[in-house]
């Protein structure tokens, strides 16, 4: 096949709550008259991400069972093959990995599967870095380091929160990761899209002088196990007036530890979904759309951190509550 019939595929990587899903909601939902399949991969057990990304045209596929880079020789490759029998429904594939993905093995798909590597063509793989934490992160966070010496494109995020001094100093950090990626900012992802997709950025020599063994086998890593998720189920209507200062402790008290927190709350005599996010301190709420009629008001959380004392958390959640009933998992 030739190369220009193959699909061309774009990895969205980038740490924790860097802004992944802020940029994939840009790209679907920018009038470019693209059509994309999107593949989206979170970690923990209680899926949220899909319900964050915009209701666009497109078709999302959930990877929830499992880390995409541990995954790949199954499930990726699984939807990649029942994607390809309807291409023609689609003009390019989206990935967007958990924030504690390791990019090469999903980079490495596209090379070692011969069925895959026939019909599908790696454009780039795009990293998005928190402008504010990266250089507080980076060095504890293996992974974080390999997204960025992945890298064919980085989005340094977030630049509203930091001076033009911070943002050399990142900039910096991330050269001496990767002297050769594209280094573009933004706010709230705000980037030109042709800057993003469609470069056939991806540069397999490069790969393979920071992998020489790319193409021979799978390639082995390990995730940093103090890096836990668990979340937080519950039926009963949640009461803002103590949900609110609870989460806003715990922001305060546990924010460096604290990597990520998602969530979608049911509060009592709100007929809104709430969306809550948060990375490490910073906190962002907001009302999503209406609860569906029939559509269960069930409030999850997810926190994703080092260490984080869940018993604590589940009993300062309990104390949430207009009424009782609260089941973690
Ligand atoms: N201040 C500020 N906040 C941002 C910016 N971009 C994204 N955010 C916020 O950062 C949080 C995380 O953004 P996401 O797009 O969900 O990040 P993510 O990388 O998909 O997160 P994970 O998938 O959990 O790793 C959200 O609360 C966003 O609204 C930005 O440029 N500036």
């Amino acid at each position: 096949m030739n190369t220009l019939d193959k699909t061309p595929v774009t990895v969205l990587t980038g740490y924790l709550g860097a802004g992944k899903t802020t940029l994939l909601n840009r790209i679907l939902s920018e009038n470019h008259g693209k059509r994309y399949a999107v593949i989206v991969n979170e970690f923990g057990d209680v899926g949220i991400d899909n319900d964050l990304v915009v209701d666009a045209d497109e078709e999302v596929f959930e990877m929830n069972n499992g880390c995409i880079c541990c995954t790949v020789r199954g499930d990726l490759i699984r939807i990649i093959e029942g994607l390809m029998k309807r291409r023609n429904h689609f003009d390019a594939i989206l990935i967007e990995t958990t924030g504690l993905a390791d990019p090469a093995p999903v980079a490495q798909t596209f090379f070692v599967d011969e069925d895959v590597q026939s019909k599908t063509k790696l454009d780039a793989i795009v990293t998005v870095v928190d402008a504010k934490h990266l250089l507080d992160e980076i060095d504890k966070a293996h992974e974080a380091q390999e997204q960025l010496a992945f890298a064919d494109i980085v989005l340094l995020n977030k630049v509203d929160l930091v001076g033009e001094e911070g943002l050399g100093e990142v900039e910096k950090r991330i050269r001496r990761i990767n002297p050769t990626a594209v280094i573009h900012r933004s706010e709230r992802c705000q980037v030109d899209l042709d800057n993003i997709l469609g470069r056939s950025a991806f540069d397999l020599d490069r790969v393979l002088e920071i992998e020489p063994e790319f193409l021979k086998h799978f390639h082995d890593h390990d995730h940093d196990d103090h890096v836990a998720s668990f979340s937080l189920l519950s039926d009963a209507p949640l009461d803002p007036e103590r949900f609110f200062p609870w989460i806003q402790s715990i922001a305060q008290n546990h924010g460096p530890d604290m990597l990520r927190m998602k969530g979608i709350i049911a509060f009592a005599d709100d007929d809104d979904r709430f969306v809550m996010q948060g990375v490490h301190m910073l906190l962002e709420g907001d009302h999503q759309r209406p609860w569906k009629a029939g559509e269960k008001r069930t409030t999850r959380l997810v926190f994703i951190g080092r260490d984080l004392p869940r018993d604590a958390f589940e009993e300062g959640f309990r104390n949430c509550f207009v009424q009782e009933g609260v089941a973690a998992e």
